[in-house]
């Protein structure tokens, strides 16, 4: 037996039946010559009988793409098939997909038919298939939940009716690997001539299965996988293509099998579906989520960064992502926090970092996300204590949709004080205006950001600026229940540091603190 697996994605059929993901002909398009270049074997391009766009869709994918199978889905009625043949003809390998179900309670209750009837379908529709398309592909929709020997009759039926690829579904997602791996091995066995026809699996991920009952089957003897990238599919989704293919890549030892998947494609295959789809990829999906490749842990940091196999099974770099990323949290110890620190040009010494892992600790228990701003700003507090040029004295600001933005504020300059309102096009930018005309300076604010230390209305407003003025960068922190407050404590403090640097620019352009 070959050890080859054949990726069929089905992302534009199955896929796009996961509810808010529907596609555009441009869109569908786009991604289509994305799964070419991701190297899959079939495109399962749509459900032409569905309607005239998903028809027109699936016609200019098939003219689209030439390096794959391009298959259209249809039930087992002529009609479907006529459309679906109209769809796909023009590919240059065309294949069309018909389906019935074959459990029981599909049977009886959807399709109304006995299981005679169903053979006498399932006869007609892939000889109907064939007189069209030299590829056909049978699926027994339900395969899981239906009688073993009355499959083994219908997948005999199929395969000398002509069809090339014969798919078991696990439609809703029922199976459990070791009974999945055996229904294959059981048809496998007992199809007289089994080899004549690919199987093929096609496992829904209602018990969060997908992936594993895929594998099992792939281990098992099937030798075309049905996914979709990132899972997505009716219901809770469908195997997901990036999850089958690295674990067939990073397991190859275990498994002995190949797929033709350039698996450098696969994030940049997943982020474009996502930019297609409107919907972000949660942080936590396995290989293509923003944790994937994130340490956050002091022990697991440590580790990385004395050698990145103890921790992860495979690189960024393989999956077509930038590189590996420790995160600084309430978790990390001061390994990675020194190692990121290095990277910005600190030097501290180990009590200094040990002062500093502290204060990341305190901070990290109460804010949700710690961003390496943060932690600049508390190695300058704690580490390099700058004697204040300029001191808040009072702010009062005006805001709202009736009312021109506007702050005035007292201020303490160079040991004068002053007082100036001024204007802006919010209230902090009236406060971040005003600060400038008053200590007569014009940083660039290259970063702003703003968020709540605690829970609740009455929340710490933590605010981070990062400034810039004649190539020179600073960053600034403050914390006010008032966030407008705490904007013009922060941007303060960054203008302190500024002057800092222009006056003692040794010390804080080396940061080498004996
Ligand atoms: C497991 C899967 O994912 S299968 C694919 C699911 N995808 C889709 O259904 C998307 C496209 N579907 C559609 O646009 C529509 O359902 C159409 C155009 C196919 C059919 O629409 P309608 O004619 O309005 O029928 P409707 O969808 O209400 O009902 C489905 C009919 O198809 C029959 N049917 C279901 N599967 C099959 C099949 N494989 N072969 C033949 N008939 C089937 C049902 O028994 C039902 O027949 P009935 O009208 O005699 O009760
Ligand atoms: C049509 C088949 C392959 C299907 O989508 C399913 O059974 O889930």
């Amino acid at each position: 037996m070959s050890d080859r697996i054949y990726i069929f994605d089905t992302t534009l059929r199955d896929g796009e039946q996961s509810p808010g993901a529907t596609m555009n002909a441009g869109e569908k398009i786009r991604l289509a010559r994305q799964l070419e270049r991701l190297g899959v074997d079939v495109i399962e391009a749509g459900f032409p009988a569905a309607s005239t766009g998903d028809q027109e869709a699936v016609a200019e994918i098939a003219a689209a793409v030439k390096d794959c199978q391009v298959a259209g889905l249809c039930r087992a009625v002529k009609e479907d098939m006529d459309k679906a043949w109209e769809a796909v003809k023009h590919a240059a390998q065309p294949r069309l997909h018909t389906f019935l179900a074959t459990s029981d309670i599909h049977m009886k209750y959807k399709l109304d038919k006995t299981r005679d009837q169903v053979l006498e379908i399932a006869h007609e529709a892939v000889t109907y298939a064939g007189s069209l398309c030299p590829s056909v592909e049978f699926s027994a929709e339900d395969a899981s939940r239906s009688d073993p020997a009355f499959l083994v009759q219908v997948v005999q039926t199929a395969i000398d009716a002509g069809a090339k690829v014969i798919n078991i579904p696990d439609t809703v997602g029922y199976a459990q690997p070791q009974e999945y791996a055996e229904l294959i091995d059981y048809l496998l066995t007992n199809v007289k001539e089994s080899e004549r026809a690919i199987f093929s699996v096609h496992c829904h991920n209602d018990l969060g299965l997908g992936v594993a009952n895929t594998l099992a089957a792939c281990k098992a003897g099937a030798r075309q996988a049905e996914v979709t990238l990132s899972g997505i599919g009716e219901r809770a989704g469908n195997a997901a293509l990036e999850e089958l293919v690295m674990a067939l890549n990073v397991r190859k030892g275990f498994y002995n099998l190949e797929t033709g998947i350039n698996t450098e494609q696969i994030y940049p295959s997943c982020r474009l579906l996502s930019m297609i789809i409107g919907q972000p990829i949660p942080p936590y999906k396995p290989i293509i989520g923003g944790n994937a490749f994130a340490h956050e842990s002091g022990i697991h940091q440590a580790g990385m960064l004395k050698n990145r196999e103890t921790y992860e099974i495979m690189t960024p770099a393989s999956i077509g992502k930038a590189g590996s990323d420790i995160v600084i949290g309430k978790h990390s110890g001061r390994h990675a926090l020194n190692q990121k620190l290095e990277e910005l040009g600190y030097r501290l010494t180990r009590d200094q970092l040990t002062q500093v892992s502290e204060v990341v600790k305190s901070l990290a228990d109460k804010k949700k996300k710690l961003y390496m701003e943060d932690v600049e700003a508390i190695v300058l507090e704690e580490v390099y204590r700058i004697p204040d040029k300029f001191k808040l004295i009072y702010l009062s600001s005006i805001s709202g949709n009736m009312a021109i933005p506007t702050a005035a504020m007292k201020m303490e300059v160079l040991g004068e004080e002053k007082q100036l309102s001024d204007f802006g096009v919010g209230a902090i930018d009236a406060v971040f205006n005003t600060i400038d005309r008053l200590v007569q300076r014009n940083p660039t604010l290259l970063r702003y950001s703003v968020s709540a230390i605690t829970g609740g209305a009455d929340a710490q407003g933590e605010v981070t600026v990062k400034l810039e003025e004649n190539s020179v960068t600073s960053v600034g922190r403050a914390a006010d229940p008032d966030v407008i407050v705490a904007s013009a404590k922060a941007y303060i403090n960054a203008l302190n540091r500024l002057a800092k640097k222009e006056t003692d620019p040794k010390a804080e352009q080396s940061r080498n603190i004996p």
